[in-house]
């Protein structure tokens, strides 16, 4: 049996690295629409309706406009990349690891999470689920991400002749990821979020600075490693690297798509410090490889099929 896709928004960023990672899976037929097409709604509307599962890589007035033309009775599943269900009520935050394979395997509606609560997510959801961080601090969030994670505007940006080396945002403090990041870690306040662009085209570092010993129980970073590496240890996606010397973190320029996820645990001597490192790729966990996860298990397939993932 194959599997009917509709990529809408396929033309996109997001779009075509889904369709990079199903190319050649004979599980799945990807409806396609013309170039003229794309954009025409009652062609969007029939695909739509015609696929088994839709994949939304679109802005998120076009996704809610999108869910809309759904006819229940068609009985169509969606996975949205962008943000704009990520929190709503009835839809599955599609975070196999958080919340449960099972969950996604058999939702209707799963929202695919976005890239910077990806690595924050990680990092925090299962330490404040054990009881080791505490869901009431007030916790920083420090990122860098490739261009690409802003879609084709800010590639364009970052690709003409005198692109920024650096760009801060984030300023108005009020970023469409902070309702998830607190949402779906369970935390008492909204997280200080401060993220910036380099140039590279992909990948991403996210970081949660941590006074551990401003903390109830002064919790030390090598039990938090420890927590996240039991966590994860059944995971083919998610590895939490060993204690160990590291210099620098490096984003390569031209990094090849990655749809791992790389999770560090630094402390210092006295244990007050930590710093918890997220590193992923924007468009592979944080966005299509995300997508293309869920789309495996909604079909009951195997979770890591078609992704790009190198032996860690
Ligand atoms: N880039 C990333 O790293 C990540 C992106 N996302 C989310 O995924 C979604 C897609 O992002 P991304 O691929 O980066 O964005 P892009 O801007 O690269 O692509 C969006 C695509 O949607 C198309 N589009 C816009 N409006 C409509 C419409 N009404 N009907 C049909 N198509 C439409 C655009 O058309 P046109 O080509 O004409 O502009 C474009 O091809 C966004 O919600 C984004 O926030 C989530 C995680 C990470
Ligand atoms: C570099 C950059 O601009 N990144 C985007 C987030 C990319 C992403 O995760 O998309 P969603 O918004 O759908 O979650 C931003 O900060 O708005």
């Amino acid at each position: 049996m194959t599997h009917k896709v509709f990529i809408d928004g396929a033309a996109g960023t997001t779009g075509l690295e889904i369709a990079d990672r199903l190319a050649g899976r004979s599980e799945f037929t990807l409806l396609a629409l013309d170039d003229e097409r794309r954009k025409d709604t009652s062609a969007r509307r029939e695909a739509l309706n015609e696929a088994d599962i839709a994949i939304l890589c679109l802005p998120d007035e076009a996704a809610r406009e999108a869910v809309d033309m759904l006819d229940p009775a068609m009985g169509t599943r969606v996975i949205d990349a962008s943000s704009a269900h990520r929190t709503t009520e009835g839809w599955c935050y599609g975070f196999p690891e958080l919340v449960g394979s099972d969950r996604v395997a058999a939702a209707r509606r799963v929202s695919n999470p976005g890239c910077y609560p990806t690595g924050f997510l990680a990092l925090v959801a299962p330490l404040v689920r054990a009881g080791l961080l505490p869901a009431d601090w007030p916790y920083t969030v420090n990122a860098v991400s490739g261009f690409s994670g802003g879609g084709k505007a800010l590639i364009e940006r970052f690709e003409t002749a005198g692109a920024p080396a650096f760009r801060a945002y984030g300023y108005d403090m009020a970023h469409k990821h902070l309702p998830e990041m607190q949402a779906h870690a369970e935390l008492v306040h909204p997280v200080l979020f401060a993220p910036a662009v380099v140039p590279a085209y992909r990948g991403m570092v996210v970081e949660v600075p941590l006074h551990l010993g401003a903390m109830e129980g002064e919790p030390h970073a090598d039990s938090l490693r420890d927590a996240l590496a039991e966590f994860y240890a059944d995971s083919p996606v998610v590895t939490v690297r060993d204690k160990g010397p590291v210099g620098e973190l490096l984003l390569e320029k031209d990094a090849e798509p990655g749809d791992g996820l790389e999770l560090f645990v630094f402390g210092n001597e006295g244990g007050w410090n930590a710093r918890l490192v997220a590193r992923l790729d924007n468009l592979g966990k944080g966005a299509s490889g995300a997508a293309v996860q869920n789309l495996n298990l909604m079909c009951g397939l195997p979770e890591t099929a078609g992704l790009k993932l190198s032996a860690a």
